[in-house]
C-alpha cells in the first residue's frame, strides 16, 4: 500500500520543501501533475520539473501525464528521470505505442481511465502496464470529490486484471481521496493512493498521512 502526496496541491512558492516534507514523513512516492491546458484545461508544469526533483530527491517519481498525444513528451520526462510514467487512454489513439515508449525507457508504465471511460479494451494492453490508474475524479483540478460509482470500476478493473493473470498490474486511485475515502478504495482493490488536498491542505503533513495510513490500516470488509 502506498500514498503518494500529489505535488499539485503543495504551495508552490516552496516548493522543495514542501516535497523534502512529506519524504521525511515516510512516502517514498511523489504523484507530478502534468496538466497541458489542452486535454485539460489548467497548465502544471514540465519536465523541468522532474528533472529538479530527481536531482534531489531519492523517492520514485510518479507522472500523471494529464496531455493530449502524450507521446510527443515521453521521452522528456523518462529522461527527466521520471520512475513511472501514466498516459491517459482518452489523450491518444496510440495508448499502445505510447505505453511502448515508456516501457522502452525500462520504467513502469500507466495506463489512466477517466471517470467516464470505460475498461473495455484493456486486455489489449494489460501486458504493457505496471499500474492502472482510475481517476476518482474528473482530471483538472485538485480539491474535487471522489466520485462513488468510480467503487465498482474499481472493483472490476482488479477482478479483470486477475482473470487475465496480471494480478500484478497494481491499481492507483486519484482524486478526492481522503480520511472518508481511502478506506473504500482500498477495500474495492486499489494499492496506491494519490492524496493531493488531503496532505498538503494540512498544516501537519506528517499527522494528514499517519492518519491515511491509519484510516487505510483500519479498513476492513
Ligand atoms: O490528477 C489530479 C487531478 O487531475 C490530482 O492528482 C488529484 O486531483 C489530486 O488532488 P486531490 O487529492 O486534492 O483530489
Ligand atoms: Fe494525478
Amino acid at each position: 500500500m502506498q500514498i503518494a502526496p500529489s505535488i499539485l496541491s503543495a504551495d508552490f512558492g516552496k516548493f522543495a520543501a514542501e516535497v523534502e516534507e512529506v519524504i521525511e514523513a515516510g512516502c517514498d512516492w511523489i504523484h507530478v501533475d502534468v496538466m497541458d491546458g489542452q486535454f485539460v484545461p489548467n497548465i502544471t508544469m514540465g519536465h523541468q520539473v522532474v528533472e529538479a526533483l530527481r536531482k534531489r530527491f531519492d523517492c520514485t517519481l510518479d507522472v500523471h501525464l494529464m496531455v493530449a498525444a502524450p507521446e510527443r513528451v515521453i521521452s522528456a520526462f523518462a529522461e527527466a528521470g521520471a520512475d513511472v510514467i501514466t498516459v491517459h487512454k482518452e489523450a491518444t489513439p496510440h495508448v499502445h505505442r505510447a505505453l511502448e515508449m515508456v516501457r522502452s525507457y525500462g520504467i513502469q508504465a500507466g495506463l489512466a481511465l477517466n471517470p467516464g471511460t470505460a475498461l473495455d479494451g484493456l486486455e489489449y494492453v494489460d501486458d504493457l502496464i505496471d499500474l492502472l490508474l482510475i481517476m476518482t475524479v474528473n482530471p483538472g483540478f485538485g480539491g474535487q470529490s471522489f466520485i462513488p460509482a468510480t467503487l465498482n470500476k474499481i472493483r472490476d478493473a482488479r477482478e479483470r486484471l486477475v482473470k487475465a493473470n496480471r494480478g500484478n498490474v497494481r491499481i492507483e486511485v486519484d482524486g478526492g481521496i481522503n480520511l472518508h475515502t481511502i478506506g473504500d478504495a482500498k477495500l474495492a482493490g486499489a494499492e496506491i493512493f494519490v492524496a493531493g488536498s488531503a496532505v498538503f491542505g494540512e498544516t501537519d503533513r506528517k499527522a494528514a498521512i499517519a492518519a491515511l495510513e491509519r484510516a487505510l490500516h483500519e479498513a476492513q470488509a
